[in-house]
């Protein structure tokens, strides 16, 4: 078995090496420009066309959960990827803990307070705030997929009031589900701390707007885990000055490096991190991939083929 390789970032040798360890057999090269070579299956980040173009795959493996990068570039050149070639993508391999982490801490974070206490020091005051409840510290995690769900779970144990919002309905106990833009508002009305993890589609480009944050609670919290283009971040601006968001915590921006010229930087109630919240854990990664590969080697069923009409 063949298997290319190509990640702008990575340290390609080891995980040539780790990858072969785990699928004993396979022979992983690093795919160069000029490399027209036969190959079975294809291991990828930000892909360069020539890569993927013309070749028999037996499936490509994104090496990361979000695939709009990939999708995003086939909508330009189709011929990159035909349909009939599967596309995989990481399902947690280690981000579900990640995202747990980050959004756990973050909660706590606003819930206990400590961002109206760090303003406080600033002006050398020393004044007990009044507690928060959790009954007013409802969590809405908009996309209850993969990360959606390891989310909800984290924060639950945390005994904070949990709704989803999704495409679906989900049946998950003490989770309150909501679907589609008919229940958006509803899912938006009692939501106090608003967490996303949606995909990037042409349906949820641009979502989180004025529109969306004016439906939420007075003086909310937006944790932002998905991607940039989700938020429009003028209107997320507005809302901090109108009082409708009291803090805003943003792994991913429209664009990445933030500009320095961005007013997020300077924004106090803006907290940010860059594009860290779950990195790939190479050792996950390559055991799901090597679990994937086996299994569409024995024809058995898998899981994490991107649905590429959908979008995710
Ligand atoms: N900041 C970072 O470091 C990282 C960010 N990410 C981002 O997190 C995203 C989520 O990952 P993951 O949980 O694995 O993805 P999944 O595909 O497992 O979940 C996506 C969820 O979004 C819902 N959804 C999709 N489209 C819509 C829509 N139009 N309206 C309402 N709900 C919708 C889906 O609904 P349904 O369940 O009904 O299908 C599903 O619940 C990734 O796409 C990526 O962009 C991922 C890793 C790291
Ligand atoms: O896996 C992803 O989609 C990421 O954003 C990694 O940082």
């Amino acid at each position: 078995m063949e298997i290319i390789f190509y990640h702008p970032t990575f340290d390609t040798q080891w995980w040539i090496a780790a990858l072969e360890k785990q699928l004993p057999g396979a022979r992983v090269r690093e795919w160069k420009s000029g490399d027209n070579e036969p190959a079975d299956y294809a291991l990828v980040w930000h892909p360069p066309v020539e890569m993927l173009q013309g070749r028999e795959l037996k499936a490509v493996f994104a090496l990361g959960a979000g695939v709009d990068s990939i999708l995003s570039k086939l909508r330009e050149h189709p011929e990159m990827l035909p349909l009939s070639i599967p596309l995989f993508r990481l399902e947690d391999t280690g981000m579900g803990l990640q995202m747990q982490e980050y959004a756990v801490s973050q909660v706590l974070h606003w819930f206990r307070r400590f961002d109206d206490y760090q303003a406080l020091k600033q002006e050398t005051r020393w004044e007990p705030l009044p507690e928060f409840t959790r009954d007013e510290f409802t969590i809405g995690i908009m996309g209850a997929g993969v990360l959606g769900s390891k989310v909800a779970e984290s924060l639950l144990a945390w005994g904070f009031p949990v709704r989803v919002w999704s495409r679906s309905h989900k049946d998950w106990p003490n989770v309150q589900s909501f679907a589609g833009e008919s229940e958006m508002g509803e899912f938006l009305r009692e939501t106090r701390v608003l967490i996303n993890l949606l995909p990037n589609t042409a349906e949820t480009v641009g979502i989180i707007n004025h529109a969306l944050l004016n439906q939420l609670q007075d003086q909310s919290y937006l944790l932002n885990l998905a991607r940039g283009v989700h938020v429009n971040e003028d209107e997320l601006l507005r809302a901090l000055e109108n009082g409708k968001v009291k803090g805003a915590m943003l792994d991913v921006f429209s664009r990445e490096p933030l500009p320095v010229e961005s007013p997020l930087w300077r924004h106090p109630r803006v907290a940010m991190t860059p594009h860290i919240a779950a990195v790939t854990r190479p050792q996950e990664a390559i055991a799901y991939i090597g679990k994937t590969i086996t299994g569409l080697e024995r024809g058995e069923a898998v899981t994490g083929q991107v649905d590429r009409a959908r979008g995710y």
